[in-house]
């Protein structure tokens, strides 16, 4: 293997790489499944159980708990402490390659900070997934509920779950304490979703045309795809003015802006699809 590659797959697993921080607060633990609000029968996908401070907890809950975990020495460990109890399914793999299952499932998990874009990108796109409750670094949990987002990546997730911020839980109840505050965040999938589930793309090509200038005025966002009666029209059905800042916009809006779009709009006209944005 060349040198530079041996170096790389030794850093990717160091325990900073792999953000391990391990929980050791039974208060925390105990709030994080609280929030869960499992009911028996719920299969419950854990990613990165460590030593399993959430997953023992977790199995006393709910009938089924996948645990997810790409270090080998956290398997070793963790396999000898959960071999009598039947209902824990230990997998060693890298969470961003694991299969998710095709019926509903929750998640539980205190993620790994350094991939938490991707992780939310691989369930939040998922059919399947019912709720889940993260522990993630504060910033990037307040950023994606923020009360207006100019990301169309995070909009577009706001149209199917709603995504609020609770409890922030500070660094020195991790060993070892992780360098930034860390925040749960509750993700619950709508009981219907402001836009079909099958036009998702579409939705994401629209949002992300409208607000690659978040601070530009709605009718000059908006220009190149509606007439300017539909435009009018647009305008009245979401309550503003012309000159409103398109990041003003909540998702109850960009879902009346999609619909009209849609229905209004002959398709050449429709914004095209663009490579996805970092949240
Ligand atoms: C913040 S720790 C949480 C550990 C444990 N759940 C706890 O609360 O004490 C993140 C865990 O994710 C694991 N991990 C990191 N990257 C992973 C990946 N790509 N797939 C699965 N697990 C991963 C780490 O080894 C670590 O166990």
């Amino acid at each position: 293997m060349p040198k530079k590659q041996k170096k790389l797959q030794k850093k990717s697993h160091t325990p900073r790489f792999l953000g391990q921080h391990l929980l050791h607060n039974k208060f925390w633990i105990q709030t994080i499944i609280r929030r869960a609000n499992l009911t028996r029968n719920e299969h419950v996908i854990e990613i990165g159980p460590g030593l399993g401070a959430l997953t023992l907890p977790l199995a006393k809950q709910v009938t089924k708990v996948t645990a997810v975990e790409l270090d080998h020495k956290f398997i070793e460990k963790l396999s000898k402490k959960i071999c009598n109890i039947p209902n824990i399914n230990l997998i060693h793999k890298d969470f961003l390659q694991f299969m998710l299952p095709r019926y509903p499932f929750t998640v539980v998990s205190s993620i790994p900070y350094g991939i938490t874009t991707p992780i939310l990108r691989k369930l939040l796109q998922h059919p399947s997934l019912t709720k889940a409750v993260f522990v993630l670094e504060k910033g990037a949990g307040k950023r994606i509920t923020a009360k207006n987002t100019t990301n169309p990546e995070i909009l577009c997730w706001r149209m199917q779950f709603q995504l609020s911020l609770k409890e922030t839980i500070h660094a020195h109840h991790f060993s070892p304490p992780p360098s930034v505050e860390s925040a749960i965040l509750i993700v619950k999938r709508r009981k219907e979703s402001l836009i079909p589930i099958h036009q998702a793309r579409i939705f994401f090509a629209l949002a992300s045309y409208g607000l690659a200038s978040p601070n530009l005025p709605i009718h000059l966002a908006f220009r190149g795809i509606f007439t300017s009666r539909q435009f009018t029209h647009l305008l009245r059905s979401i309550h503003t003015t012309r000159d409103q800042a398109i990041r003003t916009l909540n998702e109850y809006q960009w879902a009346i802006i999609f619909q009209t779009m849609i229905q209004y709009v002959d398709a050449h006209r429709w914004p095209k699809l663009k490579r996805h944005k970092k949240v």
